[in-house]
């Protein structure tokens, strides 16, 4: 069985919307076995958040969504992660999982996991690409192998409607207030990464 593990951050429910999406468009692969998880939330963040409803019903949508361990992340054959942007980058929410992981790069657990990344920002150009290629550099040191949504395969990154997406990796745009949401082309983009990052998985550890 090929383990394909998807784990997320996600405030505003942006991210979680991607990352069911990623889960669903996997989850009928043969010999593959598809696990959704979370980035553990910090409790400086719950308090200084506690007063926006968005961020508050988001977090109540995603309480029954299991934390991720360092098993999760070892156990997996691919990971995908969804990843929104802070300041162009990661949240330091997602680095945390990263910077607990040292047993993981010691061991080499993580060399040849299949990976791939996707992400939201409010602005379309306020950091999505560089969120994804800086969250790459600590993928590679893990040994990972990285794979994007290559033209070929995602005919929505060349129309000119405003949506997200870039080889990088599939994205959505929430909007300055954050109402919007992802729509098909992004959501498709992502279902067809999950399926990328599984059928590579299970090529390498199949
Ligand atoms: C501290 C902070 C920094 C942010 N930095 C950016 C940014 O650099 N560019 C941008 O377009 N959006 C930025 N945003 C907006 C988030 O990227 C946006 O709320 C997020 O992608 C929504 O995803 P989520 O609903 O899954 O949390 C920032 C938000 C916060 C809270």
């Amino acid at each position: 069985m090929t383990e394909l593990l998807i784990i997320y951050y996600s405030s505003y429910g942006h991210v979680f919307e991607m990352a069911k999406a990623a889960k669903d468009g996997a989850k009928d692969l043969e010999g593959v076995n598809v696990k959704l998880v979370k980035v553990p939330e910090f409790e400086s963040a719950k308090k200084a958040m506690s007063e926006q409803e968005a961020y508050v019903k988001a977090q109540k949508e995603q309480e029954e969504i299991p934390e991720v361990t360092k098993d999760d992340l070892k156990n997996a054959d691919g990971i995908l992660w969804g990843i929104p942007t802070r300041f162009g980058n990661m949240p330091a929410q997602v680095k945390q999982v990263l910077d607990t992981s040292g047993g993981l790069w010691a061991n080499g657990d993580l060399e040849d996991t299949v990976t791939g990344i996707f992400t939201s920002s409010n602005t379309l150009h306020g950091g999505q690409e560089s969120t994804i290629l800086s969250s790459l550099i600590p993928m590679l040191h893990l040994g990972m192998i990285f794979v994007g949504t290559p033209y070929g395969q995602n005919p929505e990154l060349s129309e000119t409607e405003f949506q997200g997406g870039s080889p990088y990796g599939p994205s959505t745009v929430a909007g300055p207030d954050g109402s919007r949401f992802p729509n098909e082309s992004e959501l498709t983009m992502v279902k067809r990464l999950a399926k990328r990052v599984a059928r590579v998985a299970k090529g390498i550890n199949g």
